[in-house]
């Protein structure tokens, strides 16, 4: 590759001023819910830099292009040494027509109206209950940042926030939880305290205010983000108790998941440095500044992380409210086009859609059937839809074909990989916790929230993290000819880093991790973000769709996202998803931007609208680039949701921590799920603190965090199951008052929701009475009762299970020894 670098200036036609930001947003597409009512956007201009009208491009051999060629183009990859993105500078363009009037343009009623298009699936059968009990405003609000409204969290069980499950305390401690969630969410920009919680918390309530909004505190559902008041609160080590003092933390990656990370681990009084292999802070979150001469028209695109899937409880949603950015909703309507440039008809979509859809419930139906019967078995989705697209004849004629073809290449981009890649099984184990309400766009991009996140952090750039030593007294973390010294270390980095192996873990990874990282898959989505002179497609709506004659070429272009909007000028993006993603990759940006511009042209010629070449272009190169080697995760066959919570485990005795979309089972995939996730591990990061100094040093290092972690081996031939009750004796000991540990199984209606498992110690007489006792409910009446037993998560059963666990453990190896 060519690396010489040159700058060059766009030369550009005289074109029309771009549209104010008061013309390209109506009001109307502000969305509402949870947000702040912000009027519509019109600050995106002032978030552009105007000034930057050269570009300064590195020439690529391997893309054919000649910088003495006036039609050349100048192919940027503007991060260090990756491959995010090509960019296409276009010279002097003819000059261009006027902006199509209106009535060339598609009006919104000529259109279908289509769902939301990031989506895996439209509807979601089994979901919603049919009657549903009526629920009090603080319970909506408590569901909408994915809490259930009638039990406790795993997160609550492990925390220990009432003395006993079951208990009255339960049902008022998630009263006074979903109330705190609400006084808060109502004003985001203001720390919420005990004294707020305590006067408006009934009287009987008011015993379980320190439990819950130290739970919520600690975990990063209240008091987090931006707003000024937030970011003064002093750095606290938490419970006062000294337990954070001194420790230091190293962040690896200053992505989403990692920012979110490190303020938070900030703001709990740890010493936090974060290593990034990047020049620039946001990872997979990367919002380019484009512009043609002289500033005539400037853009801000997403090339990563774009559209806010659901702002009800979404914490970037958060973020915006107290930042005070505007949101723009995403309007639901997406004209759809034939390959001649044709509007494809609205009864033809709906047909074809509604016909998707039923081919997605049966292939549902049929894995229900499949895992009821044989529980481990997996297809590919894309295989077991085609059998049932032959069965039932759906789209038999080639408009319906190509119809059915666009709507997989729509999953294949909700899912960054190919229907072959998917599982049929688990593909869509996260659609339970889908946030609800709008899909939004932030005006001038995503990386808004990244410089506020990255603000006053110590972030190393260029410092790419080659290897992690962990061991008993902490760990050593190696970038760029640096030794970094920590007590623990967050691991962000993006799965497809951790596929590549190119960071050495020593000791290595435990096999189970290894073997996740291994079935996960981690999928590629492009995109071409294109700046033209002025809109020629019309201001009322943000996507449309085409479709292709060729089913390998079905993700090629198929959908295009306006931002004219939001971004400041006349944007548009196309994306490229499926199979044609990777061979996007092998295809010069030259000729990317040709064939997106014949499609574009196939469309909106035919209408009488001239279509003016992009005064510039960039293409994008997820796959190639080293920090990230692809786009995002996906279920792949034979993988499961479960392979998200053991890349989410912690390991070397809670030294090394792992945060990251791929680490997030209930929201994979998104840039929520990232913020999430890195809250999440500095709340872990904070108990494995506070366990370390309750336990003495020389007992710390072989404490049971690990034993623990790996507790369903163990249970695999247990000593007693009934129900859903398993138990597993001290093989020490016959004395009927011997300990055994117990584990009871949870298990939701859907079957892709994998089994809570929660946990407690009693003897073995206890266990023989429970085993006579005949239904689970009796046997739980039982626990709660005579036996006044709390269960808890794994987490929570640590010093009590421990000599037990390993005394059965030791006893398995024997016998398999034997
Ligand atoms: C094309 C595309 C479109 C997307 N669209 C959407 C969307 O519309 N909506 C949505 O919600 N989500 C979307 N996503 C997903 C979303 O962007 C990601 O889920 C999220 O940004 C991931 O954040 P993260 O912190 O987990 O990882 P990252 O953002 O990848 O952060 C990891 C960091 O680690 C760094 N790193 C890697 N290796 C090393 C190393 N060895 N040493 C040091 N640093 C290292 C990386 O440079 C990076 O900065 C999209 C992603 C892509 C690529």
């Amino acid at each position: 590759m060519n690396t010489s670098t040159t700058t060059t200036t766009t030369t550009n036609p005289p074109s029309p001023p771009p549209p104010t930001a008061a013309e390209t947003t109506p009001a109307a597409n502000t969305a509402t819910e949870e947000t702040n009512p912000t009027p519509a956007a019109n600050t995106t201009a002032e978030e552009i830099n105007p000034a930057a009208n050269t570009t300064t491009t590195t020439n690529n051999d391997d893309n054919n292009t000649n910088n003495n060629n006036n039609n050349t183009n100048n192919i940027n990859n503007d991060d260090n040494n990756n491959a995010t993105s090509d960019d296409v500078s276009t010279p002097s363009n003819p000059l261009s027509p006027p902006p199509p009037d209106d009535d060339t343009t598609t009006t919104t009623s000529e259109v279908p109206i289509i769902p939301k298009r990031r989506r895996k699936r439209k509807h979601y059968q089994g979901t919603i209950s049919m009657d549903p009990p009526p629920l009090d405003v603080d319970a909506l609000i408590a569901i909408s940042v994915g809490f259930p409204v009638d039990s406790l969290t795993e997160e609550e069980i492990d925390d220990a926030v009432i003395p006993t499950l079951g208990s009255a305390d339960q049902s008022q401690y998630i009263s006074v939880r979903n109330l705190i969630l609400s006084k808060w969410r109502s004003n985001v920009s203001s720390l919420i305290t005990r004294d707020h919680v305590m006067e408006s918390a009934k009287p009987e309530h008011r015993h379980l205010v320190d439990a819950a909004l130290g739970f919520l505190v600690n975990r990063g559902y209240v008091n987090f983000g931006l707003a000024p008041e937030i970011k003064e609160k002093k750095p606290c080590d938490n419970n006062g108790d000294g337990v954070v003092g001194e420790a230091n933390i190293v962040v690896v990656g200053a992505g989403l998941a990692g920012l979110c990370a490190a303020r938070q681990l900030r703001d709990m009084g740890f010493k936090v440095v974060v290593l990034e292999g990047r020049a620039r802070p946001g990872g997979r979150v990367r919002t380019r500044k484009m512009c043609g001469e002289e500033g005539s028209v400037v853009g801000a695109a997403d090339l990563g992380g774009s559209v806010l899937t659901g702002i009800n409880g979404n914490p970037l949603g958060v973020l915006a409210r107290q930042l005070g950015f505007p949101l723009h909703k995403v309007r639901d309507i997406c004209p759809l086009y034939l390959p001649n440039g044709k509007a494809v008809d609205s009864d033809v979509d709906s047909r074809v859609e509604a016909a998707f859809n039923k081919l997605l419930d049966r292939v549902c139906k049929l894995r229900q059937v499949m895992m009821e019967e044989m529980r481990s078995v997996d297809v590919s989705l894309g295989t077991a839809l085609e059998a049932f697209r032959k069965v039932v004849n759906v789209a038999d004629d080639p408009q319906e074909k190509m119809l059915l073809n666009w709507h997989l290449a729509n999953l294949e981009y909700a899912n960054a990989s190919l229907m072959s890649n998917l599982s049929m099984a688990f593909w869509d184990q996260d659609d339970p916790y889908e946030m609800g309400g709008d899909h939004c766009f932030i005006p001038g991009g995503n990386e808004r929230f990244i410089r506020a996140l990255a603000e006053d952090l110590p972030i190393f750039y260029n410092r790419t993290v080659e290897s992690i030593r962990y061991g008993d007294d902490g760990v050593l973390v190696y970038a760029g000819g640096q030794e970094f010294r920590a007590d623990m270390v967050l691991c962000t980095m993006p799965l497809g880093v951790l596929k590549r192996g190119d960071i050495e873990f020593v000791p290595p990874l435990p096999q189970k991790k290894r073997d996740a990282i291994d079935r996960l898959g981690f999928g590629l989505l492009n995109k071409v973000a294109m700046l033209f002179p002025y809109n020629f497609w019309g201001a009322e709506i943000d996507t449309f769709g085409h479709l292709s004659e060729d089913p390998s070429r079905r993700g090629e272009f198929f959908l295009f996202y306006s931002y004219s909007s939001v971004s400041g000028g006349p944007l548009l993006v196309a994306l490229v998803a499926g199979e044609a993603a990777i061979e996007f990759e092998k295809v010069s940006p030259m000729e990317s931007v040709g064939r997106v511009m014949d499609i574009l042209r196939g469309i909106f010629y035919p209408k009488g609208v001239d279509v003016p070449d992009p005064v510039q272009a960039v293409c994008t190169r997820w796959g190639q680039d080293r920090f990230t080697y692809g786009s995002y995760s996906y279920v792949a066959i034979g993988a499961s949701g479960d392979d998200y919570d053991i890349l989410a485990e912690s390991i070397g005795n809670g030294r090394v921590f792992f945060a990251g979309e791929a680490t997030n089972r209930q929201y994979p995939a998104t840039m929520h799920g990232a913020f999430l996730s890195g809250m999440r591990e500095a709340a872990n990061i904070l108990k494995a603190a506070k366990r370390r100094s309750l336990i003495p040093a020389d007992k710390a290092e072989n404490s049971s965090s690990e034993n623990i972690e790996d507790l369903s081996k163990i249970f695999l031939k247990p000593d007693m199951q009934f129900g859903s009750f398993s138990v597993l004796f001290d093989p020490r000991s016959d004395d009927p008052e011997s300990q055994s540990l117990l584990r009871v199984e949870f298990r939701g209606e859907k079957i892709e929701t994998s089994a809570l498992y929660l946990y407690g110690l009693l003897s073995r007489c206890q266990a023989l009475e429970l085993n006579k006792v005949e239904t689970d409910l009796d046997r739980l009446n039982l626990l709660n009762g005579k036996f006044d037993l709390r269960l808890v998560g794994k987490k929570g059963l640590c010093s009590a299970a421990e000599s037990l666990i390993a005394a059965v453990k030791a006893n398995i190896c024997s016998k398999e020894g034997a």
